[in-house]
């Protein structure tokens, strides 16, 4: 049996009277990458410092390796990796320097030298944080995430601002992670990190989960109809079809093995994202103008 290592029901959450997190379920098993995605205020710092224990929640049940993160201690604490929005402070100190001394508040912690090199921070470790770029800090925060030996990781929008080849770089990391057995919860705006990283997703959308699933098949993408688009006599011709490799086959024949232009579409984890998002701002609408 799998174990789980976040349990979240019936979550609420309000600042004053506004109900930011409305209602909010989801189950993480050990070793997942599990991305909560999500539009510009829908509920997931919230969500998030809830399950770390730094917010306070209104009503439901939180239990992060079989706790509650409101009432655990030190040491559940210690098994809790968490980078934050916020990116370490521009530090006097060297990478080096910061890393050990963070290494050294923690009961079990991983080789300081060993986590710089992971992070790939080597070059950089006799540098002041203060003077590294903002992806080689976002690295120093990934570092002092990991450096307690979490068995849980929070990575809230980890790569914003980073260039693309910073992104594909952090991506590995990420990856290198989840392969030591680290549970993620990565939130994020970009769409392609979840495809990159994730084994499931959730989208979270006014204070409340909207769909679970796998990125490849959220929304019955895979099984979704495709559109299959080709040129013939000089002109495009589209088709949308619940069985494009018939189609393709017949195409492949007709045209004797090179179809010009072929191309086959499915729905993309955007165009889910972006129905469903759409989808609950009607809902907010016809709910607002019902009141
Ligand atoms: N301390 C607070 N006091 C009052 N309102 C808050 C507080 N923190 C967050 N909110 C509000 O709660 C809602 C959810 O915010 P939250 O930061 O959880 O969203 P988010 O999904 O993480 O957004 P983003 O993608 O922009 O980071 C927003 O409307 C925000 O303005």
């Amino acid at each position: 049996m799998t174990e789980t290592a976040v349990r979240v029901r019936d979550l609420v959450k309000r600042y004053g009277g506004n109900t930011v997190v409305d209602g909010l379920a989801l189950e993480i098993s050990a070793g997942e990458v599990f991305a909560l995605l999500g539009p510009n205020g829908a509920g997931k710092t919230t969500t998030v410092e809830i399950m770390e224990g730094f917010r306070k929640r209104d009503s439901g049940t939180v239990s992060v390796l079989g706790e509650d993160p409101e009432k655990a201690g030190r040491a559940w604490r210690s098994r809790i990796g968490i980078v934050t929005q916020t990116a370490t402070d521009a530090s006097e100190l060297t990478v080096r320097e910061v890393v050990r001394h963070f290494a050294g508040t923690y009961p079990r912690f991983r080789d300081p030298e060993a986590v710089i090199e992971q992070v790939g921070l080597a070059e950089c470790a006799r540098k002041r944080v203060g003077r590294l770029s903002g992806g080689q800090r976002r690295r120093v925060d990934v570092a002092l995430g990991v450096i307690g030996d979490p068995d849980v990781l929070f990575l809230d929008e980890p790569t914003t601002g980073f260039d693309p080849e910073a992104r594909v770089r952090f991506w590995q990391l990420i990856r290198q992670l989840a392969g030591e057995g680290i549970t993620i919860l990565l939130t994020t705006h970009y769409l392609d990190e979840v495809e990159a990283l994730a084994n499931r997703v959730a989208i979270l959308a006014d204070g409340r989960i909207k769909i679970t699933g796998e990125p490849a098949t959220l929304g019955g993408r895979a099984s979704a109809k495709a559109v299959v688009s080709w040129r013939e006599n000089g002109s495009l011709k589209v088709e949308e079809t619940a069985t494009p490799d018939r189609l393709v086959a017949d195409l492949v024949e007709r045209h004797d093995g090179n179809v010009p232009g072929l191309s086959v579409q499915r729905p993309s984890l955007e165009d889910i994202y972006l129905q469903l998002i759409d989808g609950s701002a009607s809902e907010a609408k016809i709910r607002k103008e019902s009141v």
